[in-house]
């Protein structure tokens, strides 16, 4: 029972459809069986009028003979049996006989509220002659039919409501259960739709078979759950969309590149953090404007509207347009960014908008500047560089033949450089660069460029001149520049330069000829004694022609065997008893013939060569000395030279360990000789590695004292071992005072400090009565002994009984 209600509950308010379906079935069929029901019971009607109207006429054929003969014979029981007769027909009720001439016979009576229907006829004698006899009217009541008529119509009206009713309850129940109430679900289900119902397809309550897969239903549910589908499909795409919009959004809200969005009249509608970070410009203040007009710079203002004109006409044309550009922040400050503009169009092709992306290049343009000028400039000096130079000395060659004028070409050279550089130090010799250019530059006119080729040589172009003599009175006033001493470190430094000259178009139309002659010129006022100019003859080449031969022969001199070691004896000043020997380097070149090593051992530092040159010589020295003492059966040390340059090899001491291994020699048997400019040299880990190799036991000694310009503090803090006093002042000893007051000096300051002392370069007797009066430990000369080959030393060795 609660279930039924709750169906028509449902049938009231859910399902109005079928409630309104049952109101029409009822109330279209009621009318239409009303209709068809109204016609058949007037048919029927009519048929019953009919009826009687037939059965008055059967009265008026059956008995109108009769009667009249009934009345010809004036049978009057007869006529009267007749009349009842007729009377006695049904719904008959009233029968009134008009007799000829004036009597009537009536029977029955007519029912009064009734409706009645009457028919008249003649009764006829048929004789000879046609005689009227009377006249019959025959009434007939219609009651009967009308009750007849009533009963059809209340049965029919029942029969057909009933029967109406029944047939719409059941159409209505059909279309309940085979539609509305799915109708009703999918209203439901349409109703709850949301996103997060999106999943769940509408299904519909009824068998799954083929018919029902087909039907309008069917199809109506596969439209929604297709319509469902493509709702999700849309969200998703609609998510996946919003999502990237927020992603690209952001990176370009957080992209490092400045991002500008301008409309299609190029009015800014967007701009990120960047752009505001990079210009100081914020989008409330920018919307709307165009790119090319932020600054209030008047100035700036026109420059940037002429180039934003450029910049439209070629994204019209091109579609991108990029480039670098100098653009002003809001405070005015200038900024160097690169720009690319390019259109935005939409899927048509149509332009909507720009996009301008900009990123800060101050940084790379001041570094591409700052290359250009490296590129260019000598950074110490601030000169022109060797390629500048070489442009410049081009184009004064080229205005050259074109005015028919001479170029000056002059090659400086500082004479002792690398001596001040080394002993001096890194910053006396930047400084004396830096006042070397100074003084050079001074001395030339505007057209003219002076430039630093590379360590400590200078370059002179001197366009334009109609005279080759301008060379030399300009050469002559850098030489007069260069007279009064540099203040380095405090101290008077005395420097010169040696300058060689070659002139376009006398000694080469070429440019790299014009330099290598003026290199070899400057080459030949080196040798003049420096302090010298020399213009060059073709004859010069010869001599830098010299260097470079000489540099491919000793690349090879090592393989070929060319190297030899001399030696010479270093004896105890006291007794002139053999202490130790110097090992001395020779080359021994076919062509070159013998080669001193004043002459090989500079190149030889220029090249590297010197690296694999002093690893030899390290380990010939020791193999020689453990020769010495298993042939004299003394232990006899050795003394070798390094070379500054060997300093900076990382592996030196690891070389000196080898070659001490590989021969077997005790270290304490090996003496380093190091020249005062390498301990200066504040680049090198000089105190590190001369540590190290004092703590391996290895001696140290400091060659040529006195010839530098340091102070002689380093001495203690060094670990040195020995001081040679340079040959200069010991071969002077007797003559000049000074010289015997200086080595006086020397030796008792060494000795002060706990070091032995060599005087080299000792010649004659003299000599080493002075050194052994001053108590020099250590004497070495030609009085003693020539640097010897080996086996000459071996002689000597076993000869010399003051071992
Ligand atoms: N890095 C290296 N340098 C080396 C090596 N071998 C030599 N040298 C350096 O070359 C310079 C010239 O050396 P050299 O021509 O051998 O001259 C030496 C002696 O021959 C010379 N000497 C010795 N006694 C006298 C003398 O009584 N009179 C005189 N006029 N000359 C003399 O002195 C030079 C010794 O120099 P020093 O080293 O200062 O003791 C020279 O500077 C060498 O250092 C090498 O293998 N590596």
């Amino acid at each position: 029972m609660p279930k039924l209600l709750s169906r028509l509950q449902r049938f009231k308010s859910g399902s109005p459809l079928s409630f309104r379906l049952l109101a029409y079935i009822l109330l279209f069929s009621s009318a239409f069986t009303l209709v068809s029901s109204a016609i058949q019971i007037y048919s029927d009607f009519r048929k019953d009028v009919s009826q009687i109207d037939r059965r008055m006429q059967v009265v008026e054929t059956g008995y109108a003979s009769s009667l009249a003969r009934s009345l010809w014979a004036l049978d009057q029981k007869l006529l009267q049996t007749q009349l009842e007769g007729i009377l006695s027909l049904p719904d008959i009720v009233h029968l009134r006989l008009k007799i000829e001439p004036d009597s009537e016979l009536v029977l029955g009576s007519i029912p009064t509220n009734t409706t009645t229907n009457s028919h008249s006829f003649d009764l006829v004698h048929q004789g000879d002659d046609m005689f009227t006899l009377g006249h019959l009217t025959v009434t007939a009541d219609l009651q009967r039919v009308y009750a007849d008529l009533e009963e059809k119509v209340l049965v029919i009206l029942a029969t057909q409501f009933l029967k109406t009713f029944f047939i719409s309850i059941l159409i209505v129940w059909i279309f309940q259960y085979f539609v509305a109430r799915h109708l009703t679900a999918m209203a439901d289900y349409a109703r709850g739709f949301s996103l997060n119902s999106l999943r769940e397809p509408l299904k519909l309550d009824r068998p799954d078979t083929p018919l029902n897969n087909s039907d309008e239903l069917a199809q109506v549910t596969d439209a929604i759950n297709h319509m469902r589908e493509r709702l999700s499909e849309d969200l998703e795409r609609q998510k996946r969309d919003a999502q990237e919009i927020r992603k690209f959004s952001k990176a370009i809200e957080q992209s490092p590149s400045s991002v500008l969005i301008c409309d299609r009249k190029w009015q800014i509608e967007y701009a990120n953090q960047k752009f505001t970070q990079l210009t100081g410009y914020d989008l409330d203040a920018i919307a709307g404007k165009h790119p090319g007009t932020l600054s209030e710079d008047i100035n700036a203002h026109r420059e940037s509207r002429q180039l934003w004109q450029s910049i439209r006409l070629q994204v019209q044309r091109v579609g991108v347009w990029q480039g670098e550009v100098n653009s002003a922040r809001k405070n005015g400050e200038r900024f160097w960014e690169q720009l690319i503009v390019t259109p935005i169009k939409a899927s048509d092709g149509e332009v909507t908008g720009y996009l301008i992306l900009g990123e800060d290049i101050s940084i790379r343009k001041r570094y591409e500047q700052q290359l250009l000028r490296q590129a260019n400039y000598d950074i110490l000096t601030g000169l022109p560089n060797r390629m500048l130079a070489l442009d410049r000395l081009k184009l004064a060659l080229a205005q050259a033949r074109r005015e028919n004028t001479l170029v000056g070409v002059m090659f400086l050279d500082l004479d002792n450089f690398k001596h001040i550089n080394d002993t001096l130090g890194h910053d006396a010799g930047d400084n004396l660069l830096i006042e070397a250019a100074r003084r050079i530059s001074s001395c030339l006119r505007g057209t003219s460029t002076v430039a630093r080729l590379g360590g400590d040589e200078f370059l002179v172009v001197l366009p334009g001149l109609s005279d080759p003599q301008a060379t030399t009175q300009v050469a002559q006033r850098i030489l007069t520049t260069f007279e009064p001493p540099y203040i380095l470190n405090g101290q008077e430094v005395f420097v010169t330069t040696s300058i060689g000259i070659s002139i376009f178009p006398h000694d080469s139309d070429n440019s790299g000829m014009l330099l290598q002659h003026a290199d070899a010129a400057m080459y030949q006022a080196k040798n003049k004694g420096k302090s010298a100019f020399a213009v060059f003859a073709p004859e010069m080449t010869e001599v830098s022609h010299e260097r470079l031969q000489m540099e491919s022969l000793m690349r090879r001199a090592l393989e070929q065997q060319e190297f030899e070691l001399y030696f010479q004896p270093i004896v105890r000043t006291e007794t002139g008893q053999m202490a130790f020997a110097e090992a001395l380097l020779r080359w021994n070149n076919p062509s070159l013939g013998m080669v001193m090593p004043d002459r090989f051992i500079p190149l030889a530092e220029e090249t590297g060569l010197i690296m694999p040159i002093g690893e030899w010589v390290l380990k010939e020295s020791c193999k020689a000395a453990m020769r010495w003492r298993t042939e004299t059966g003394h232990r006899i040390g050795i003394s070798v030279n390094v070379s500054p340059r060997q300093f900076r090899d990382p592996d030196f001491v690891q070389t000196v360990m080898q070659a001490l291994e590989q021969s077997g020699l005790e270290p304490d048997q090996l003496e380093l000789e190091i020249t005062e400019r390498l301990i200066l040299d504040n680049t090198i880990e000089t105190a590190d590695i001369l540590r190290e190799l004092d703590q391996s036991g290895i001696r140290l000694s400091v060659d040529d004292f006195g010839t530098g310009y340091s102070a002689l503090s380093y001495l203690k803090s060094y670990p040195f071992d020995t001081l040679k006093i340079d040959k200069s002042f010991v071969q002077d000893v007797m003559t000049e005072h000074d010289d015997a007051s200086l080595v006086r000096a020397i030796i008792n300051m060494a000795h002060s400090l706990g070091l032995r002392v060599i005087a080299e370069g000792v010649e004659e007797e003299a000599q080493t009565h002075f050194l052994k009066t001053e108590g020099c430990d250590y004497s070495q000369g030609y009085f003693y002994s020539r640097p010897l080959p080996a086996a000459d030393f071996d002689t000597w060795l076993s000869s010399n009984h003051r071992v």
